[in-house]
C-alpha cells in the first residue's frame, strides 16, 4: 500500500466508521491499509488495566505507560503488517536505520493545530501511528520514549476540548487518506477546495434550474466558461472575505480583477 495507517485505542469500535466510503474502498484496493489495536489487548492483569491515579493528585485518571509501550513496540516490530512485502533490514540494522522511522501523531487539546498543510505533508508519509488517548491524557514518559522510535507528532484539531482522542484520529485521518492519489475518485475535486489554495470554495448548484422559485444564477447556464470561471472565484473571495478575512490576509498574489471583486 501507498500509506498504512494504524491506531491504537481502548474503543476501536469507534474507528470503524472509517471502514466506509472512500477510505473503505481505497482499504479494498489495497491502496492503503488501516489497522486498529485495542490498547488492552496489550495489558495481562485480571482487570486489563489501563489508567491510574495522577502523582501530584488531581481530577481525573492517567493512561500507564507500559500498555502504550507494548502496543507501540508491537506496530514497530511489524505488527501491523505495515511492513510486511517490504524486504526485510538485514540483521543488526533496525528500521529506523534503514527506512525512516514511522510517524506517531498524538492528538492534544496541547499539541501543534492540524491544517491541510500538515494534511498535505502527512500524505506523503509511508507509516502514520494514531495513539488515542482518553481519560486526562497519557503519561509523559510514553511520548518522551516514543520520540526514540518515532518521528513524535503531538496534534490538536483545534481550540475546544474532546473527551479523547479517537475522534481527532478520525479528522486527520480523513483530512490526509482523501489526498493519497487514487483515494478520491476524481482529483479534479480536489482543486479549488476551501483551505487548498487559500480561498473559501464557491456556492455550487445542481438541477431543477427553478426550485421551489429560486433560481440558478443565469451565468452558470450560459456556457460561457471562462465568465463561469471568473464569477466563481469572485463568489469565493467575496465569501473568503465574508467568513474568513484572516485568511485573505494571507494572500499575496491576487489580480486586479481579484481587487474588483472585493471592493
Ligand atoms: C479535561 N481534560 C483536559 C485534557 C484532555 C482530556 C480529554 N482527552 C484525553 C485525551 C485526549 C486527546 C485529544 C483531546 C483533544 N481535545 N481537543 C482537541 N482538539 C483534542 C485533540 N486532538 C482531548 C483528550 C480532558
Amino acid at each position: 500500500p501507498q500509506m498504512s495507517i494504524d491506531v491504537v485505542s481502548i474503543f476501536p469500535e469507534y474507528l470503524a466508521g472509517l471502514q466506509l466510503s472512500l477510505i473503505g474502498k481505497a482499504v479494498d484496493r489495497g491502496q492503503l491499509s488501516l489497522n486498529v489495536h485495542d490498547l488492552r489487548d496489550f495489558t495481562f492483569d485480571r482487570h486489563n488495566t489501563v489508567d491510574d491515579s495522577p502523582y501530584g493528585g488531581g481530577a481525573g485518571m492517567v493512561m500507564k505507560a507500559e500498555p502504550w509501550a507494548l502496543a507501540l513496540e508491537h506496530i514497530l516490530g511489524g505488527g501491523s503488517g505495515a511492513e510486511e512485502g517490504d524486504s526485510l533490514p538485514s540483521a543488526g540494522t533496525d528500521d529506523a536505520a534503514v527506512g525512516s522511522k514511522p510517524t506517531l501523531i498524538v492528538p492534544s487539546p496541547a499539541g501543534q493545530v492540524f491544517d491541510q498543510r500538515i494534511a498535505e505533508d502527512l500524505a506523503g508519509r509511508d507509516h502514520l501511528v494514531f495513539a488515542c488517548g482518553r481519560y486526562e491524557g497519557i503519561d509523559q514518559r510514553v511520548i518522551d520514549w516514543a520520540g526514540e522510535h518515532f518521528e513524535l507528532l503531538p496534534m490538536s484539531i483545534g481550540d475546544y476540548v474532546l473527551n479523547g482522542g479517537e475522534v481527532a484520529s478520525m479528522v486527520m485521518i480523513e483530512a490526509v487518506s482523501r489526498l493519497i492519489p487514487g483515494v478520491i475518485g476524481n482529483p479534479e475535486s480536489l482543486t479549488e477546495e476551501s483551505h487548498e489554495d487559500g480561498l473559501l470554495e464557491y456556492p455550487i448548484y445542481t438541477k431543477p434550474a427553478n426550485w421551489r422559485g429560486r433560481e440558478v444564477p443565469e451565468i452558470l447556464l450560459s456556457g460561457n466558461h471562462a465568465a463561469i470561471a471568473r464569477w466563481r472565484r469572485d463568489r469565493r473571495l467575496e465569501r473568503t472575505a465574508e467568513v474568513r478575512p484572516d485568511l485573505l490576509e494571507k494572500l499575496d498574489d491576487l489580480s486586479k480583477d481579484d481587487r474588483a471583486a472585493l471592493e
